[in-house]
């Protein structure tokens, strides 16, 4: 039985009369990836928002590993091992990335005991900016000022500096937004590398990166899921081909 990091309950969101998040429920499981797909406006980045601690639900539970974390701050949810990626990149360009990852282990720290901290944990600190930069696989290109290299780099950057807090849980809102063919089949390796000792959830539009990562689809439209199983399950599902995948294909 798959181990659940992270499970929501019923969770919704309303914007005063619309309800950008409709009474969904989802489990994200170590060492499984699972996307959720839908058009514009479906909801994806609201639910996003609401795991990470970035919006308060109206109604409804997060739980991440044993503790309720429903209504905490986004550091506080970070601190208890949630990490995101943001569409809209945390990246100080004018710093190496080495730099970024190690700022990025450092604000891990609680923010009162950081000054106590500091010595001590310099080291700490260093070896899990080393980790997450091995593990995003940007060793490489330690040195080079983050605004000097490609868009895909920064974006495996992103996800060092996601990876450099150690969170259990990752949420990665369009990891291979913007990336040519190339680009994207290394983000594709370094997911399913990353789904090694992680729940993460998968936001994302190239549909043959979410089949190639998926282990369990969930598909929103309107705010609700419509259909949530394996991808083979969803692809077969008849309401989702007409609401949603066969509109797709019909636009090409
Ligand atoms: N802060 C807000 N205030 C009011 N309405 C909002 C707010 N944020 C999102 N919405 C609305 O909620 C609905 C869901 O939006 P959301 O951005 O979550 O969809 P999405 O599936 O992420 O779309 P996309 O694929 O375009 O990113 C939309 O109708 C949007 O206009």
């Amino acid at each position: 039985m798959a181990e659940v990091l992270l499970s929501a309950r019923q969770l919704t969101k309303r914007f005063g009369g619309l309800a950008a998040v409709n009474d969904v429920t989802l489990d994200l499981w170590r060492d499984r990836i699972h996307a959720v797909i839908g058009p514009n406006g479906a909801g994806k980045s609201t639910l996003t928002n609401l795991l990470s601690g970035d919006l308060r639900p109206t109604a409804g539970q997060v739980q991440l590993g044993s503790r309720d974390v429903t209504g905490w701050s986004p550091e506080k949810i970070s601190r208890a091992g949630l990490g995101r990626s943001y569409q809209k990149t945390n990246i100080f360009l004018p710093f190496t990335v080495w730099e970024n990852v190690r700022l990025a282990a450092q604000s891990r720290l609680p923010q009162a005991a950081r000054w106590l901290r500091l010595a001590a944990s310099v080291g700490e600190v260093n070896t899990r900016a080393e980790r997450a930069l091995e593990l995003a696989g940007l060793q490489p290109r330690r040195e080079a000022i983050a605004g000097t290299i490609s868009h895909g780099e920064q974006r495996q950057l992103e996800i060092a500096m996601t990876l450099a807090t150690q969170p259990q849980v990752l949420l990665l809102d369009e990891p291979l937004a913007g990336m040519g063919t190339v680009e994207a089949e290394r983000m594709v390796e370094l997911l399913l590398r990353l789904k090694k000792d992680h729940a993460m959830l998968l936001v994302e539009h190239d549909m043959d990166a979410v089949f190639a990562l998926a282990d369990h689809l969930t598909v929103m439209v309107n705010g609700q899921v419509i259909a949530s199983g394996t991808p083979q399950e969803v692809r077969a599902d008849a309401g989702v081909q007409s609401a949603y995948l066969g509109e797709e294909e019909a636009h090409g």
